[in-house]
């Protein structure tokens, strides 16, 4: 579709549903422009309508419908004002909609080893079109209830991250991390039958230490020199919330100072956090953590009790939510992605002997 077609049929829609006092187009109340990255609502002011978050959703809700599957709206959680490059007085000013091109689309994988032989270094492809490079962000976090698809998401992401990064797993629930980490000589803690969990945390914090040993060690290369590269390191955590409820105070403190130290300070040293829960409450993670993560990931059942903790401004409305398995949504917090939430579809792949 040409933008001109593409305009006068988003000005046809909105003139049908906005119900704004009965101004429209024809009355010269307000136009429509398209761009690459989205649309313009030019409004022709004053007008008898107030252009306030109110009528922004509004016409987010019935242009992202008119556009489905063609563009995604992103998002916004207020208005988004543009300034216009005119002397026109009248219509200085436009509501900007930034969009996607298409739906989010899952990735099919056939082969999960030749596909990740294929990749380019960092490269941590997520859907078709929605690639995230691990150069650019430094905490990810997985959110679900049980049976929505976490291990599944989870495992594709070890495979893939293998490829860039060094690996250590803690594996609380000793299930599928464990199974992977075997299969491909990774490190894993997880919790032997002769121990109780304070014992098992506290060999978990240890682990800890030692990932933050490695940040200070590496501040100091690049204090001298500041252009130096590492290897990625990324310590993964499974069942986060199984690990901090009920265990002895100190430990559960030491466990989240030292959470909270590696996800403030391992951006620059290339050290990253892949954490996996039901949920990242205040109970599951420190505050500090969580405002640190730069890649969430909610599946599963969506509404506002499961998106709370990770997306707590989302509203809902106008979302189109993939239906079925190892659907939900995801941000990513980078210079590389707009910073809305988008639909996810999880990527499917073959079946890992020995792991799933
Ligand atoms: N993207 C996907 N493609 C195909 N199958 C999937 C996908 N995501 C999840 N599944 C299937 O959904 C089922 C549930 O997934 P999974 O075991 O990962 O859930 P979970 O959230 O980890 O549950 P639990 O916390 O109980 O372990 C599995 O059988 C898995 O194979």
């Amino acid at each position: 579709m040409k933008n001109s077609e593409l305009e006068g049929y988003l000005i046809q829609a909105l003139n049908m549903a906005l119900q704004i006092n009965g101004e429209t187009s024809y009355t010269n109340s307000f136009d429509v422009s398209v761009a690459d990255e989205g649309f313009y609502f030019v409004p022709r002011l004053p007008a008898s309508y107030v252009v306030d978050n109110e009528l922004y959703q509004k016409i987010y809700l019935i242009s992202n419908a008119v556009l489905y599957p063609d563009y995604t709206l992103l998002k916004q959680t207020g208005s988004y004002f543009v300034p216009l490059d005119t002397e026109d007085i009248h219509v200085k000013r436009a509501l900007f909609f930034p969009w996607r091109q298409g739906i989010s689309k899952r990735l099919i994988v056939r082969d999960i080893e030749k596909y990740v032989d294929d990749l380019p270094l960092n490269q941590v492809p997520v859907m078709e079109n929605y690639t995230i490079n691990l150069n650019k962000v430094t905490s990810i976090a997985i959110a679900g209830n049980s049976g929505s698809g976490k291990s599944y998401v989870l495992t594709y992401f070890l495979c893939v991250l293998k490829k860039s990064s060094r690996l250590v797993i803690i594996d609380p629930k000793c299930d599928m991390p464990s199974r992977w980490g075997r299969e491909n000589h990774v490190k894993v803690i997880a919790p032997t039958d002769n121990r109780n969990k304070n014992d098992f945390v506290s060999s978990v914090n240890a682990e800890l230490s030692q990932c933050l040993e490695l940040i200070h060690q590496r501040q100091q290369v690049l204090y001298d020199n500041p252009q130096a590269d590492f290897e990625h390191y990324t310590l993964v955590i499974d069942e986060v919330l199984a690990l901090s409820d009920g265990v002895a105070k100190p430990i559960k403190e030491a466990f989240f100072s030292l959470l909270s130290q590696i996800s403030l300070l391992g951006r620059a040293s290339k050290v990253h956090l892949l954490l996996v829960s039901q949920r990242f409450d205040n109970n599951a993670i420190p505050i500090s953590c969580r405002e640190q993560l730069n890649v969430l990931i909610q599946v599963g059942n969506i509404n506002s009790k499961t998106t709370q903790f990770l997306f707590p401004d989302l509203s809902l409305e106008g979302i189109v939510i993939p239906q079925g398995i190892g659907t939900g949504l995801i941000q990513v917090i980078d210079s590389e992605h707009p910073f809305q939430i988008i639909p996810l579809l999880t990527p499917t792949f073959n079946n890992l002997k020995g792991v799933m």
